[in-house]
């Protein structure tokens, strides 16, 4: 018998349509949640025997979040993450599935791995893990990996990314795309040219050029997009922008989606809060791929988000040990955590400046990225497509109030190379449910062995 609760008071990211708008401008519901689905909602649902009551009055419920970029660095860099240590990070910061990159040791490229991943996460049950697969052999750039294996696994991959490294064979990407388009996958791209950007450490720039540190220009990511766009039109199939950093690519995918090419797109929490004016401190915690741009950047990725030219907030949490953050710039590892301040720093950025209303804040965070994915989104499938009876019980309620000082307490990760630590956040994840359990209960992470065991019980 798996738990009953039972939500009291909540208001619907759904409901809250309006950009600018008070929660309260919504009615307050009750969510009741019965053998992994959503068993009954309206407004003063009677508490059952037995059932665990969470007072969610003030607080904001939305579709459990999906992270269609994460680092969990297991296989082979779990001195980083493990995919244990990372759905915790994910739970913690209200997500309920994360999508698992591909550069692991050995690298997801092989059913074999995925499968190995897949089911890590399934033993965990922080999270529902879908791994992505390697779109070259060891990320190495020059043959295909076996794709229509990793899509046939258990795993059932539907992403395939080289992510930290670019395709920058067009033949190679140009197959690629071909190969996914046979099973309605996707490819997700790390643009990158990675001769416009050898030894590069920062934006480049007045800033880079009066630090001394080679430059990473925008033309270096704005070319790929161009030519990606271009490829995925001519062979007619999916394309994904990891990571999309500069008011330029902002106006390619504008192009490209005027032509109605299958181009999506996603932005980092990072890439619409900081700039590149934090390498001047020379702490390596800023240190990111793609680098932190431009003023004019953020607010052009702010308002292609809302304009809908930007589809996702994806965090690529990349955690790294602190002996290769906590050292000159120039050595350091290119990658910050994301996953727990994702909401916040969403929140701050979009909500409460009135980019977006709540309901396309849920979008954002949950319904897209499922979809761009591969997920079924929708009253029968794996991901909900709204907080409905009979839908997947995979919610996260926040507090939209107050604000807090991120701290490591916040990290639930093995790495704290976070660039918001010291900071003050609004706004915080206090539950989190997934299949129907809690893995976040008013801000602590259900234990370990309890959350396993729950997992076991519920349908994967
Ligand atoms: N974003 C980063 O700076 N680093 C990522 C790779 C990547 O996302 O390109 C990593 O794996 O550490
Ligand atoms: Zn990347
Ligand atoms: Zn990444």
């Amino acid at each position: 018998m798996t738990e009953r609760i039972l939500i009291r008071g909540a208001r619907i990211a759904a409901d809250l349509v309006e950009r600018g708008s008070e929660i309260t401008a919504a009615p307050q519901q009750d969510i009741r949640i019965e053998n992994g689905r959503i068993a009954a909602r309206g407004e003063k649902l009677e508490p059952l025997e037995g059932e665990r009551v969470i007072d969610a009055s003030g607080l904001v419920a939305l579709t459990g979040f999906v992270d269609l970029h994460t680092h969990l660095r297991e296989p082979g860099f779990e001195q980083s993450e493990t995919v244990l240590t990372g759905t915790r990070a994910a739970a913690a910061g209200g997500f309920t599935t994360v999508f698992a990159m591909a550069n692991t040791l050995p690298v997801q490229d092989t059913a074999g791995v995925v499968e190995q991943v897949k089911a890590l996460g399934d033993a965990a049950g922080y999270a529902t893990v879908r791994p992505i697969g390697a779109v070259t052999e060891g990320l190495a750039g020059e043959r295909l990996s076996e794709i229509g294996a990793m899509a046939q696994s258990l795993a059932e991959v539907r992403v395939f990314s080289d992510d930290g490294k670019c395709v920058h064979d067009p033949l190679l990407m140009r197959r690629a795309l071909e190969y996914v388009k046979t099973f309605d996958g996707v490819i997700a791209q790390h643009a990158q040219d990675p001769r416009l950007t050898e030894g590069a450490q920062m934006n480049e720039g007045a800033v880079s050029s009066e630090l001394g540190l080679k430059g990473w220009p925008a033309v270096a990511e704005e070319s790929i997009i161009a030519r990606d766009v271009l490829l995925a039109e001519h062979v007619g199939a999916k394309l994904h922008i990891c990571h999309l950093s500069t008011a330029g690519s902002v106006e390619v995918i504008r192009w490209a989606k005027a032509r109605g090419i299958a181009v999506t797109a996603e932005v980092t929490p990072h890439h619409l809060i900081l700039t590149e004016e934090l390498a001047r401190t020379y702490d390596a915690r800023y240190k990111v791929n793609p680098p932190l741009r431009r003023d004019t950047d953020v607010q052009a990725l702010r308002e292609a988000v809302a304009e809908g030219l930007i589809d996702i907030i994806a965090t690529d949490h990349a955690p790294h040990p602190s002996e290769t953050k906590e050292c000159e710039w120039d050595s350091a590892a290119f990658g910050m955590v994301g996953l727990e301040s994702a909401f916040s720093i969403a929140l701050s950025t979009l909500v409460q400046q009135g980019y977006v209303s709540w309901a396309e804040l849920e979008t954002l965070l949950s319904q897209k990225p499922a979809e761009i994915g591969g997920l079924s989104v929708g009253a029968e499938g794996e991901h909900p497509s709204a907080l409905e009876v009979g839908q997947r019980a995979d919610i996260v309620l926040v507090d939209p109030n107050g604000s807090s000082e991120f701290s490591l307490g916040h990290l639930k990760g093995k790495s704290t190379n976070s660039p918001f630590l010291g900071m003050e956040l609004p706004g915080r994840v206090t539950h989190t449910i997934r299949h129907g359990y809690l893995t976040l209960d008013d801000g602590q992470l259900t234990e370990p062995e309890t959350v396993a065991q729950k997992a076991s019980e519920v349908s994967q």
